[in-house]
């Protein structure tokens, strides 16, 4: 079912390609750097984590490749395409080849219209068939005789975040961008809907961004994590890589502190006290995770570091990287 406008992509191919987006906010005389010259690429068939902690600019930076609103500068392109420019009926084409799942199921579906509608809305759009509303509400796990004619209110939160993933697959598209789509459900549920967004990936080949600001999370649905701190891109490895062997200070910090998990920083690598984020309105000179950072030293205060390869496939923006497994 979906798909389908990559047919002439293989999977491995590039799909998504992000190059130096900035997105900034208006505050007072000054302005928000949600995200300050990020860059990455996702290839058909991918899964692409994004973690970082609350604020870092994970939805900032969804929500610019989706063009709601278009980025402040730097560049989107879908298959080749470039996104950002595009306008009117240009635009409306291709909001469709992209599908975006948000936090909060409930929330993000009109409480007045009844499952059916909400599913079929894009397809009708669009001209579409509509027997694929029931194709992507059987594909998500929901029963459309029971379930079609009801409202969103009637639903649990997991079953909403399901009818949202039906209300995606609906339309077909070639990319979607999950984000933070169970943290706020129950854990039990959680992981069903991790399984669900995993089958649907395997039988529709889909392509997916994962944003997660819990590394537990993102860690076993991804193929490759990108870790963000402030606005900025710290590491991007494959998953398994990144948890085995952290390189960057921050990434570090972040897998010790999975509450689940039985990673712990040696002393010497623990974050100050005061280990709060700066503001994103005045971040550090040099390497912005300095003011957190066990290692920093004069050269982070002066020195942007740029994301450098490290290994095959593991990239990392740190001067003083620690190469030694956690
Ligand atoms: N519309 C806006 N106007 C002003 N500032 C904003 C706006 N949207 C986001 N920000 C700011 O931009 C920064 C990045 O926010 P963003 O929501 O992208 O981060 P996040 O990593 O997705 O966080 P969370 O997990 O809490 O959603 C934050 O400092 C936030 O306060």
């Amino acid at each position: 079912m979906a798909g389908s406008g990559t047919a002439h992509l293989r999977d491995g191919d590039e799909l998504l390609r992000v190059q130096d987006l900035t997105v900034t906010f208006p505050a007072g005389r000054r302005r928000v750097q949600a995200v300050s010259g990020v860059s990455f690429d996702v290839a058909v068939g991918e899964t692409l984590g994004i973690v970082g902690e609350s604020g870092c600019g994970k939805s900032s930076a969804a929500r610019a490749i989706m063009q709601l609103p278009p980025p402040t500068s730097g560049s989107v392109r879908l298959a080749g395409l470039e996104l950002t420019g595009l306008h009117g009926e240009g635009l409306r084409r291709t909001r469709r080849r992209l599908q975006m799942i948000f936090q909060d199921p409930i929330s993000s579906l009109n409480p007045r219209r009844r499952v059916r509608d909400i599913v079929a809305e894009g397809p009708r759009i669009w001209g579409a068939d509509a027997s694929r509303v029931d194709e992507a509400l059987h594909a998500v796990g929901l029963d459309p005789s029971t379930t079609a004619a009801r409202r969103p209110h009637e639903f649990s939160g997991g079953q909403c975040q399901r009818i949202s993933i039906a209300r995606a697959l609906a339309l077909e598209p070639e990319l979607i961008i999950c984000d933070e789509p169970v943290s706020a459900l129950d854990v039990s549920v959680q992981a069903q809907i991790l399984n669900l967004l995993e089958d649907l990936k395997a039988r529709y080949g889909l392509t997916l961004v994962f944003i997660a600001h819990d590394l537990a999370v993102i860690k076993n649905i991804s193929d490759r994590v990108l870790v963000m701190y402030l606005g900025k891109t710290c590491e991007l490895a494959p998953g398994e890589d990144l948890v085995a062997r952290p390189a960057h200070p921050y990434t570090r910090t972040l897998l010790s502190s999975v509450p689940r998990g039985p990673l712990r920083l040696p002393p010497e690598e623990e974050p100050p006290e005061s280990g709060e984020p700066p503001s994103p309105i005045s971040p550090p000179t040099g390497c912005r995770f300095r003011t957190r950072c066990p290692r920093a030293d004069g050269r982070c205060a002066t020195e942007e570091p740029q994301m450098r390869p490290l290994a095959p496939g593991h990239w990392i923006a740190c001067h003083h990287p620690t190469e030694t497994p956690l």
